[in-house]
């Protein structure tokens, strides 16, 4: 029972040609990383469950209501640090858990590299952030961290995910929800989202590229 949204959206379409754009720079990716971010984020958390509270306005007694779920941020260093402040305007009392991996670039299989999640207090929702899901092994490596953790519900969300990552989540995680902003078709031969848009880690942080 696995879902993938894919957002439909003409301002997901404008700034996706900014981040597609191999001569945008640094800064202006950041920027639209993080309002794509934004826009993958509302609709991720469209559902989430809230409970009615009484408040007092300046004029009379209303009925509001509140988030009734815990939700954290875990972003996967180093690329989904550029959707944590932006997700953070959105829901600004999650915790922010890190989980560091990186690709071997022979293998393309992930190597974890930072992890300190406590033994208790997971969070109800965890919104997992990360701009690129390509094979998926990153994402695979992050659920089960995430399962034996102890997280209610996860739900990743992604910039660019290219097919065969998609259905390898959803195929190994039918708990799993997915939002994204567009799906890609296919991978080059060094595990790269064909057009995608190239490293992100590299281009949200300005670190040289492999050519
Ligand atoms: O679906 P996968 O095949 O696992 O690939 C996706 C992962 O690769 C990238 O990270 P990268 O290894 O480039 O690390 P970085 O964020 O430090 O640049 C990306 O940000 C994902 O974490
Ligand atoms: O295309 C890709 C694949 C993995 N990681 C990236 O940053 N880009
Ligand atoms: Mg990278």
């Amino acid at each position: 029972m696995s879902e993938l949204h894919e957002i439909e959206h003409p301002l997901i379409e404008h700034h996706l040609c900014t981040v597609r754009d191999k001569s945008t720079r640094p800064s202006e990716f950041r920027a639209a990383i993080g309002r794509l971010s934004v826009l993958v984020g509302v609709y991720a958390t469209e559902d989430l469950a809230t409970r009615t509270c009484k408040i007092q306005t300046p004029i009379t007694d209303a009925d509001c209501e509140t988030l009734a779920v815990r939700v954290g941020l875990v972003p996967i260093l180093r690329a989904g640090l550029g959707m944590v402040e932006p997700l953070q305007q959105l829901l600004p009392d999650s915790a922010v858990w890190h989980l560091g991996l990186y690709r071997n670039e022979e293998t393309a299989e992930p190597v974890g590299y930072y992890d300190k999640l406590p033994h208790s207090g997971a969070p109800n929702v965890a919104l997992v952030l990360d701009p690129m899901l390509a094979t998926g092994g990153s994402v695979d490596l992050v659920i089960r961290r995430l399962l034996s953790w102890g997280v209610d519900e996860i739900r990743i969300l992604s910039i660019i995910a290219a097919r065969p990552g998609i259905e390898r989540v959803l195929r190994d995680f039918p708990q799993v929800k997915l939002y994204v902003a567009v799906v890609d078709p296919e991978l080059n031969e060094q595990a790269f989202i064909v057009p995608g848009l190239g490293d992100a880690g590299d281009r949200i942080f300005d670190t040289p590229q492999n050519e």
